[in-house]
């Protein structure tokens, strides 16, 4: 490609070597040793312990250039602020008053949408490339994933000016995948309890030690560098972001991946997180619910 050229987000561009450091992850020879130990790797920390990282994934004049384009996003970041429990669920009075359920955090970060993401930018590159997907795929075992059909949620900055936290929750995906592009001075630190709950059980006990602070020894901290890629398996491992302290703001690239095409958020999520919907949100509920009448399917 010309030193001009703009390089924009194609779903068709399979070379990353100039954003990824392929010395260290030579995307490029998939099936080769190298590549294929990494994979290996990432495989056995995430079976193990629900979060494996590749370091320095980036190149750092890349790093540098999604830094400062991070920056500038950060300008489009909606706030959500918003008390929630570690479910997103209601109120329940019914429940004890000791239920984990019953406690409601505040969360104040924010987040910066796909649809605001320009094409050019070094995040939305990354997103759509085949390179990643496939190597995405083969860390969590997969044959293939795919972008959300979504148009906001897939690929989001998730932005926490100093004095925001995202408080103990699990993630809708099974897997997200994770990019910090700026890091603050204090703080805004990943905390997770690797597994604490699985599809046979929620494990309220251990869980709500965890949410009011009783038992410390469960969660680990994640030692995180902008440029390292995350990879995270959040449906089943209760995490949060702590309070970002000093004067820097906290940003980090999530990309959603899924293991079907035509993936679309809940529309009142989708409200609730990002502070609109679109016509695709608008249309997915509507099959929905005509699903659930027995009239498609
Ligand atoms: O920003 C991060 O490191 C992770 C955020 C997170 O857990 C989420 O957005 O669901
Ligand atoms: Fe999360």
């Amino acid at each position: 490609m010309s030193e001009t050229a703009l390089a924009l987000a194609d779903a068709e561009r399979t070379d990353l070597s100039d954003l990824v450091d392929t010395e260290c992850y030579p995307l490029e020879d998939f099936n080769g040793p190298r590549m294929q130990d990494v994979i290996g790797r990432v495989q056995d920390d995430l079976a193990e312990d629900g979060c494996a990282v590749l370091r320095g994934f980036m190149r750092p004049a890349a790093l540098q250039r999604a830094s400062a384009e991070g920056r500038e996003l950060a300008r489009k970041t909606f706030f959500s602020s918003a008390r929630v429990n570690a479910w997103f669920t209601r109120d329940d009075p019914s429940l004890g008053d000791d239920d984990p359920r019953r406690i409601f955090m505040d969360r104040t970060s924010g987040f910066v949408t796909r649809d605001m993401i320009p094409a050019d930018m070094v995040i939305q590159q990354i997103y759509v490339s085949p390179a990643m997907k496939r190597l995405v795929a083969a860390c969590i075992g997969e044959d293939e994933v795919f972008e959300y059909a979504d148009p906001f949620a897939g690929l989001v900055q998730n932005v926490l000016p100093p004095g925001t936290s995202q408080p103990w929750h699990y993630d809708t995906n099974e897997y997200i995948v994770t990019m910090m592009t700026e890091k603050p001075e204090v703080g805004g630190e990943f905390e997770y309890c690797p597994n604490i709950r699985s599809a046979a059980g929620e494990n309220y006990d251990r869980v709500g030690a965890v949410i009011r602070g009783e038992d410390m020894a469960t969660s680990k901290t994640l030692r995180l560098e902008p440029g390292d890629l995350q990879l995270f398996k959040g449906r089943y491992s209760l995490h949060r972001v702590t309070e970002v302290g000093g004067e820097r703001e906290r940003h980090t690239a999530i990309f959603a991946y899924s293991q079907q095409p035509g993936v679309v958020g809940r529309l009142e999520r989708t409200r609730q997180l990002y502070g609109r919907v679109s016509e695709a949100h608008i249309q997915a509920e509507r099959e929905r619910v005509e699903r659930a009448d027995g009239l498609l399917d």
